[in-house]
């Protein structure tokens, strides 16, 4: 079995726990307002801040460089999504959470580490190209936004989605030989964690859910 197998298997419990989240259930069944779905976007503004720097002072990285994607940088796609959903001055009303925060901390000091760093680049990009496909297709419908602004996050510019998702896997078993035994499960752990900082950002918003449901 490739390590990217072994990832996936060893951490699908925690998908379990992510995707039973509260709040993307009542975001799924159309329950919240545009500017409750908005609250998981200003989040996810200040979690790929945080990503997409650590890519960029990575990207010579002879280990991490091979997960260096610009074309998966989020900050542009995420600033059309909170003007969409709050106007030009979404800056000054979005914070990060107390979660988020505890998040943003974790993925700058681990970036240091090319399997820390990879750990979360997974947890969150490889999610994104899959469930948060379906995700989309599902705010589309809730709340009518097209191609612009409004669910741009969910858009990626790399041509065939399974075909990337195969190269991207095959990295991970090309890390995973690297790799001894106790660095295969520390990257194990790292994705552990990183899917649990996740699913208590997105438990936190589960009192938007509530106020606005
Ligand atoms: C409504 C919520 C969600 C749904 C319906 C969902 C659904 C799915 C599905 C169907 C796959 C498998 C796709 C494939 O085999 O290519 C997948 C993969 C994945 N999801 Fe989710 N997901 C959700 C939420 C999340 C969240 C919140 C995270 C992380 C924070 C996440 C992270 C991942 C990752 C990393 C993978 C790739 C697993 C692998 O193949 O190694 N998902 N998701």
């Amino acid at each position: 079995m490739g390590f990217a197998e072994v990832l996936r298997t060893a951490t699908w419990t925690d998908h379990e726990s992510a995707e039973d989240d509260s709040y993307l259930k009542n975001l799924m069944a159309g329950r919240l307002s545009p500017e409750a779905y908005g609250e998981m976007v200003a989040q996810h503004y200040f979690a790929y801040v945080a990503l997409d720097g650590a890519s960029r002072r990575l990207a010579g990285d002879p280990v991490a460089g091979a997960f260096v994607f610009p074309e998966l940088y989020r900050e542009e796609a995420l600033v059309r999504d909170l003007t969409t959903i709050y106007g030009d001055d979404w800056a000054s009303r979005i914070a990060p959470s107390k979660p988020t925060q505890t998040l943003v901390a974790r993925i700058n000091q681990v970036s240091d580490w090319p399997g820390g760093y990879v750990a979360h680049h997974y947890t969150r990009y490889l999610g994104d190209l899959s469930g948060g496909q379906f995700i989309r297709m599902e705010l589309q419908k809730i709340y009518g936004y097209g191609k612009g602004g409004g669910v741009d996050f969910y858009h990626f510019d790399i041509g065939s989605l399974p075909r990337f998702k195969d190269e991207y896997r095959r990295r991970l078993d090309v890390l995973g030989e690297s790799l001894d035994e106790a660095g295969r499960q520390r990257v194990i752990r790292e994705t552990r964690l990183a899917y649990q900082l996740n699913t208590e950002v997105l438990g936190d918003l589960g009192r938007v859910a509530t106020v606005a449901a």
